[in-house]
């Protein structure tokens, strides 16, 4: 990244003065950055070890795209679906708004009746935009419904601009900006999506983009967001590394040579290099407002930044949930799970079947003393999912005990432990599974009868 000298307090001064510098480079054959991307090989990451600064804004926030890139990537959630998980976008964002916004398609009849029932909601947050086929009518449809907000696409990488609309630099960049001027005639914000940014020429395309996009909003007095979309999840967030994959490169460039102020600056990751989650929280780190996620990480393939990561992470950069209501979380889950049909893979942090439950008897065993040594934070209060063990043939006494002081929710006087005579005898029943041969873990039902048949002959209850 080029270290320039330019410290300018006044906006549109720095706007001129950077619009000489960085002029459109309109190239002849696309640059389709072969160094990093050969195709045949692995796509490399490099380095020039310029060190960009710490510039996290003072508000964060997160922007759902559950109904868009989260909808694109599977079948159609029914109208009835969209209206529960708005409501309970909302309740998890709390009374600040975190969640802040959510996209929705207006495409067809039953996109807006969705969009009608969620706005009848009244809510503040998440506040409905859209996503549209960027046209005049489209425009006016998004007025008309009375969104203040639309989503359009202005695909950055000459990927897209060479291969996939057969243009020039130049031609995209005019055909972009008299798109979006049209939508700021409508008086309706464009949130103008930057597609494979982690692929353009941040210096010869997208900085001189912006720099035009910001003297449109200075023209209209309407805000023009940019969203970063790193489209195929080549983001990398390692100090030194170099742009366009380097997150906190593209942000720092848009905010320091593009002129775009944190607040109208969004991420929008992928998970393809598993790196969704991390690139976010470092798009905020280096100075975006926003991160745009969806629910569970639905999308796209390897799929979006999962809004329930960014929660945690929101609560761990800023020291607070600032009233995000987390255990809907896990409402959200179940919901999933049996209204739609969904069930997120068991490991999946916060929300699988697994992600707090133990099988190893020796961890286990370090549970029953203080539930701290392997649980990563009080998930009982803040997911509703007490830490568990799941009984195994690796699981010893110890997991079994804390498996029956768990699910039958014993109070510290009637807990048991590894001597007890039940905890004994169901071992050695779990034993004698995994004897014959068994390999799968036992279920709840299995164990309640072996448990419930052992207190009879024990002649105690478990009841409290
Ligand atoms: C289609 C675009 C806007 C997108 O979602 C992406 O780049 O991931």
């Amino acid at each position: 990244m080029e270290n320039r000298p330019v410290k300018m307090n006044n906006h549109t001064n720095l706007l001129q003065l950077e619009e000489h510098i960085y002029n459109l480079v309109d190239v002849q054959t696309p640059n389709v950055y072969r160094n990093l991307f050969p195709y045949d090989e692995v796509p490399k990451i490099a380095f020039n070890d310029r060190i960009v600064p710490h510039n996290m804004p003072e508000e964060i926030w997160i922007t759902d795209t559950t109904f868009r890139d989260g909808q694109q990537s599977r079948a159609p959630y029914k109208t009835e679906q969209i209206v529960k998980i708005y409501d309970d976008l909302h309740r998890l964002g709390g009374p600040k708004g975190i969640i802040r916004q959510s996209e929705f398609f207006l495409y067809s009849k039953k996109d807006r009746d969705a969009v009608y029932k969620c706005m009848e909601r009244g809510y503040q947050f998440p506040e409905i935009t859209s996503w549209i086929r960027a046209n005049k009518k489209d425009f006016e449809l998004v007025k008309e419904i009375g969104m203040k907000e639309t989503g359009i696409l202005v695909s950055c990488s000459d990927y897209h601009i060479f291969f996939k609309m057969k243009m020039t630099r130049k031609e995209a960049m005019n055909h972009y900006l008299s798109v979006i001027r049209e939508c700021l005639e409508t008086g309706i914000s464009p949130r103008c999506h930057l597609e494979d940014i982690t692929r353009s020429d941040i210096f010869g395309f997208v900085i001189p983009f912006c720099l035009e996009l910001m003297k449109l909003m200075e023209e209209y007095k309407i805000p023009v967001k940019i969203r970063a979309c790193d489209t195929m999840g080549y983001g990398v967030n390692f100090a030194g590394s170099v742009i366009p994959r380097s997150v906190q490169g593209i942000i720092y460039g848009l905010i320091t040579h593009g002129g775009v102020p944190s607040e109208l600056i969004e991420w929008h990751g992928h998970n393809d290099f598993y790196k969704a989650v991390t690139n976010s929280t470092t798009a905020w780190l280096y100075g975006a407002c926003g991160v745009n996620c969806s629910l569970f990480g639905i999308g796209e393939r390897t799929g979006n930044t999962p809004i329930e990561a960014m929660v945690f992470e929101y609560a761990q950069l800023k020291g607070t949930l600032d009233g995000m209501d987390t255990t809907v979380i896990t409402e959200l889950a179940e919901y999933f799970d049996k209204e739609i049909g969904y069930r997120v893979p068991e490991r999946t942090p916060f929300v699988g079947r697994n992600f707090n439950v133990t099988r190893a008897g020796i961890h286990a065993d370090g549970l029953l003393k203080n539930e701290e040594i392997y649980n990563i934070f009080d998930t009982d209060k803040f997911l509703n999912r007490p830490v568990l063990v799941a009984v195994s043939n690796t699981s010893g006494l110890a997991g079994i005990a804390h498996w029956i002081n768990t699910y039958y929710k014993l109070t510290a006087d009637k807990q048991v432990d590894k001597n007890s005579p039940l905890v004994q005898i169901v071992k050695e029943w779990v034993d004698e599974e995994y004897e014959d041969g068994r390999v799968t873990v036992l279920t709840d039902e299995e164990l309640i009868d072996v448990i419930t048949e052992t207190c009879i002959k024990l002649g105690i209850s478990l009841k409290k």
